[in-house]
């Protein structure tokens, strides 16, 4: 097995639906799921690459491993749920400071699961405003009058995240290309955010081979020295 070129970090709250959404898109199907103990790993052959995915644990108990997750990442997908506005206020309040030890370019994309959740039967886009029949509602109207989180809000951090990573809006991409609706449950656009940002790292794939040896340890060959006993960190 060949060491990975990079890593992708899923990280936000608990219950958003991150295990799900691997699941989806590693598995082809969605299944039930138990909250996510510390974290687990996945290898993706992306073309003649292999992307590590690293699926993270939202609950605040293992909230201090997430630095440790972070660390060397090339993408980290921010998770919320957008039947619950608390979940993307948490990913600026608790989750940010966690990408500190990701990599200076690291893309960051921001996701909004259980689209299908969304009350069907709510204020339908370009639908007319019954207070002020003159004015059709928005998109984000139409989130707002269905109580959901709105994509404009998910830009709004997208645009946070690049001042506290002090990145130059001109110079990474922009925040319509980076923040996604998705649903695990049904597949919807699950596919597209894993292979946008697959598409986005090739670049850097291709710079740090160029660049030389990289700094990840390959552990396919290592021989643990011998142990007596072994412990559990979580
Ligand atoms: N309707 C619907 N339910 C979903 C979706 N994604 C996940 N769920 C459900 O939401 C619950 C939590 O999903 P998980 O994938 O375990 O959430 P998580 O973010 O990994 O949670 P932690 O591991 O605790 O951090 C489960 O009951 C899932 O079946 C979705 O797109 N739509
Ligand atoms: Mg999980």
């Amino acid at each position: 097995m060949r060491k990975p070129d990079v890593k992708i970090v899923l990280l936000g709250d608990m219950n958003v639906g991150k295990t799900s959404l691997l699941h989806r898109y590693m598995e082809r199907r969605f299944q039930e799921t138990v909250s996510t103990v510390g974290g687990a790993f996945y290898l993706k052959q992306w073309r003649s690459y292999n992307i590590s995915i690293w699926d993270t644990a939202g609950r605040e108990q293992f909230h201090g491993l997430g630095s440790m997750y972070c660390r060397g990442a090339a993408a980290i997908i921010l998770t919320y749920d957008v039947n619950h506005l608390q979940s993307l206020t948490e990913l600026e309040d608790r989750f940010l400071s966690l990408t500190d030890t990701a990599n200076t370019d690291c893309l960051f994309a921001i996701v909004g699961n259980k689209i299908d959740l969304i009350d069907e039967v709510g204020v339908k886009d370009g639908a007319k405003d019954l207070n002020d029949p003159g004015k059709t509602i928005s998109n984000c109207d139409s989130a707002r009058a269905t109580k959901r989180v709105c994509l404009d809000d998910a830009m709004a951090l997208y645009k946070k995240i690049l001042k506290y990573r002090m990145l130059d809006e001109k110079e990474v991409p922009a925040a319509e290309k980076m923040c996604f609706e998705t649903s695990a449950k049904t597949g919807y656009n699950v596919d597209h955010v894993f292979e946008t940002l697959f598409d986005m790292m090739v670049p850097i794939i291709l710079r740090q081979r160029a660049e030389g040896p990289s700094q990840t340890v390959d552990i396919t060959n290592y021989k643990p020295a011998k142990q007596t006993q072994s412990r559990c960190c979580v």
